[in-house]
């Protein structure tokens, strides 16, 4: 063969390149439809039976020289990857993702801002257990100039055995303190059909981990209006996470803040293992604000200031944290909670460092 004679045959192969890119663009406009069309019909993406009828009609077609094998192969890739390119089309559709909406969404609690660029703190105790107990938090939280309490009610226990929390009692305590302190609830529902009667005591509603896949929970708070803090499920992934704030949104409540509370894995030196990372994806796949709870994830005192900073340092919009007066008699979460000489060390370093950030993002 001269080389002139491999220059025609490379020639030819360039031109049914361009056939096939051609043909595989023409495929993936027509493939686009069919999943905008099954959409529109509530029907699943991936059809194999329709897939198998395909591999069938390319068996029954194929006059070599490549192996019937190979060819479905080949097609099965096209497949997977139509597939992906219609859930593509499905995740823009999305109303809590970026692409929907491109400014970060502001919630406003009582007068703080979350997503607006500035960076805060929610603190309280893991659950509510007195009103003295939880007028001394307040007492110290207003002393650090801060607003956003939290504090829990109804507390999703893993044993049914421990304590449950005060219920609507500790949401009427949680109401008196915060009115008398000028702070901003946010406490847990677990029932759906309590919804309504917390809007009277809490300002943001929050959905646990445990719940966050509790679709019904998910689809009432989204009715209402007020603010909701979605925190990430024990296992789940950012795609299931970022789908149960969708639950919420699609109901008309845009007031969502997301939570990393840190997943399972199979590390057992702290609690949960803290991921991090999810922080910039939730903000670049979406437009809520993000809120990183580093006594959850971690569930040691020890490294609570550690990551609060990492999370402050990678674009967090708040801080989560648990106060208590007497962290050993706690009902829940002894090991866990600061004090509150823990919590003014812990804030006095913790504002140091988000100033200095700020500080540094200006001279950028
Ligand atoms: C395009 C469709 O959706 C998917 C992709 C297919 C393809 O690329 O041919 C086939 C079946 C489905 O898994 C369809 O259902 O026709």
């Amino acid at each position: 063969m001269t080389v002139n004679e491999l220059e025609v045959l490379r020639n030819k192969v360039d031109e049914i390149n361009l056939q096939i890119l051609r043909l595989l663009n023409e495929r993936a406009v027509v493939v686009k439809a069919i999943g905008q069309q099954k959409n529109l019909q509530g029907t699943k993406r991936f059809d194999p039976v329709r897939e198998r009828q395909a591999l069938d009609m390319i068996a029954a077609n194929n006059e070599g020289p490549f192996e019937t094998s190979t060819l479905q192969h080949i097609f099965k890739t096209i497949f997977q990857a139509s597939l992906e390119l219609q859930e593509d089309d499905n995740r823009k559709a999305l109303l809590v993702s970026r692409k929907k909406k491109q400014e970060n969404t502001i919630v406003d609690v009582k007068g703080e801002l979350l997503g607006n660029g500035t960076q805060t703190f929610v603190m309280g105790p893991c659950a509510v257990e007195s009103y003295e107990q939880v007028r001394v938090v307040a007492q110290a939280m207003k002393e650090q100039g801060l607003k956003l309490m939290r504090g829990g009610a109804f507390k999703p226990r893993t044993s049914p055995y421990d304590f449950q929390g005060l219920g609507i009692e500790g949401l009427k305590i949680l109401r008196q303190v915060a009115d008398e302190f000028d702070l901003a609830i946010i406490s847990e529902i677990l029932n759906p059909n309590d919804i309504e009667m917390s809007l009277e005591y809490v300002d943001v509603i929050q959905i646990g981990a445990r719940n966050s896949q509790n679709f019904d929970l998910l689809r009432e708070a989204g009715k209402v209006n007020k603010p909701v803090l979605l925190k990430r499920g024990l296992a789940g992934t950012i795609e299931e996470f970022i789908n149960s704030a969708e639950y919420i949104i699609s109901q008309g409540n845009d007031q969502i803040i997301l939570c990393e509370r840190g997943i399972r894995t199979y590390e057992k030196a702290t609690r949960n293992t803290l991921d991090i990372s999810a922080v910039p994806i939730l903000k670049k796949e979406t437009h809520l604000p993000v809120v990183v709870d580093v006594t959850h994830s971690t569930g040691r005192k020890d490294l609570l200031l550690p990551t609060a900073k990492a999370a402050l340092a990678i674009g967090a919009d708040a801080v989560m944290a648990e106060v208590h007066p007497d962290p050993a008699v706690a009902l829940s979460d002894a090991a866990q909670q600061m004090n509150i000489p823990e919590f003014h060390k812990f804030m006095a370093e913790v504002k140091g460092f988000r100033d200095a950030l700020a500080g540094a993002q200006l001279v950028r």
